[in-house]
Parts: structure tokens; sequence; C-alpha cells
């Protein structure tokens, strides 16, 4: 449970919500605006914290984490995509790719950057600034550079929010083989229901609350509108069964 309080009035912004995330599976979260979403996105992820209920993350507990050991989880299993690509101007694709390594002190895998650029199709892309890149490369960078530090789940709020169709296509189709081909745990947020026909399983919020959930077959998945539709994905098998609740929130 999430509430806030408006003047007098509390907001149920979520409202009994208990679900559990599976790894290397693509979860989308719809709904309509002011349904919970980015609140239910924001508290999984630990930037904010529930009124009620408990968030295992990846085996951690993290509801009740002190704001040091939050950052840290946040930092060394979270990565995050933003509908603004948050790339940093002066440097080039790679170097904003691996800026979080290299902030923290750490030295850069160039095996992974190099296997990571194949995979979002950017490696020839590398060396050039954001300026010179279109929209669905700046946003494939931040997808490498949130994926770099082999996050236990990439966390994407409405990542096609700033792209025309054809850049949106190019950013789902990415985070569709970062699932399929590194075994990546994504959880996209959108409101747009053509993306969320990439994802294995569509969660939709309406005022706060989950009323709908559905998995691959009954999801529409090939069904085509807006975005092209994704070309014939295999969803991982047994392994992701085998690894059930890498994400839940849960209500008390
Ligand atoms: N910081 C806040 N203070 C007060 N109310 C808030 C706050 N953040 C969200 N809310 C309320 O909580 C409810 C859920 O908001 P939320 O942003 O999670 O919805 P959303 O589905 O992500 O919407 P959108 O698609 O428009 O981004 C809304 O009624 C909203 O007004």
């Amino acid at each position: 449970m999430k509430t806030y309080r408006q003047g007098t009035a509390e907001v149920r912004a979520l409202d009994g919500v208990s679900v559990g995330v599976r790894r290397a599976r693509f979860t989308a979260v719809v709904g309509p605006s002011g349904s919970g979403k980015s609140t239910l996105m924001h508290c999984v992820a630990g930037l904010d914290t529930v009124t009620s209920g408990s968030i295992v993350l990846d085996g951690t507990e993290i509801t009740g984490l002190s704001d040091r050991r939050l950052t840290r989880v946040r930092r060394e299993r979270i990565g995050f995509v933003f509908q603004s690509f948050n790339l940093l101007p002066q440097l080039t694709a790679y170097e904003n790719i691996v800026l979080p390594v290299t902030m923290s002190g750490g030295r850069p895998d160039r095996e992974l950057v190099d296997h990571l650029c194949e995979v979002l199709g950017i490696a020839h892309r590398a060396s050039h600034r954001p300026a010179e890149l279109s929209g669905g490369q700046q946003q494939r960078v931040a997808v490498a550079r949130a994926l770099v530090a082999r996050p236990a789940v990439l966390f994407a709020d409405e990542p096609t929010g700033n792209l025309d169709s054809r850049a949106g296509t190019e950013v789902l189709t990415v985070l569709r083989r970062s699932v399929d081909e590194l075994g990546q745990t994504v959880v996209m947020v959108t409101h747009d229901p053509a993306a969320a026909r990439y994802a294995d399983r569509v969660l939709t919020l309406a005022d706060g609350r989950l009323v709908k959930d559905e998995h691959a077959a009954s999801a529409g998945h090939t069904a085509s509108a807006g975005y092209a539709a994704p070309a014939g994905h295999a969803a991982p098998s047994g392994r992701a069964a085998a690894l059930a609740g890498d994400v839940t929130g849960r209500r008390r």
C-alpha cells in the first residue's frame, strides 16, 4: 500500500498490489494516467517507500533498509532507463556507457561493453557524442549504460515516451533482446499498449489496484499497432520458472 496526503485527503496510489516478477522475463506495467504505474516502479526499485507492505528485490527485503544501504542496492542491483536519456553531451557513447563503472572507481569490462554495444546495435556509434546520434540510438546507449553494471533488474519508465514510432521500435527491440540474449530481467512502465506487446507479461493497474495480469499468449503478442510487431521472440523456459520471486511487492 502506498498513500499520499493531498491536503486533508488521502490518495491511495497503490492499494493491495501483490506481485512477483520472474528473472529473465520482460514485464510491462500499463494503465491510465494516475493509475499508480510510476509509484509501483519507484517503490519496487527503492526510489520511494511503501506505506505498508514489503518489497523483496533479488532476494533482499528492501523495505526498512537505511538510505545508505538502499542507495547501495540501487547502485549495485538496479538499472534505470527513463524517458529522458540523461546522457552527458560532452562524452562519447562509449564513455557514457562506462560512466557508472568508472565513477564508482571500477574498470569497465571491455568485452562486456563491446558485447552490449553489439547486441544493442550501437557498436558503430560508440565513438560519437549524443548530439550526433538519433533519439533511438541515444536511448539504446542509455540502455547499455544501465546494463553495464549487470543489474538484477532493469527498470524502464516510459522508455519510448520521447521517441517516434520507428525509434521506439528500436528501443523496444533491444529491451526484448536484452531479455532473450542476455537473460536480463526487465520491468517497463508504459502507457502504450503497443509497447507492452513486447513483454512476456503485462500487468494492468487502475486506481492503484492490479486489475489484469496477462501472460504473453493472452497479451496479444503478435498483434501490431503503432510499433512493428516484435520479431518472433521465444520466451526463455525452465530457467525462469526455477527462479521465481525475483522482485515481489506484497501487501501486509
Ligand atoms: N508525490 C506525490 N504526492 C501526492 N500524490 C501523488 C504523488 N505522486 C503520485 N501521486 C498520486 O498518486 C496516484 C498515482 O500516480 P502515478 O504517478 O503513480 O500514476 P501513473 O500511472 O504513473 O501516471 P502517469 O501515467 O500519468 O505517469 C495519482 O493519483 C497521483 O496524483
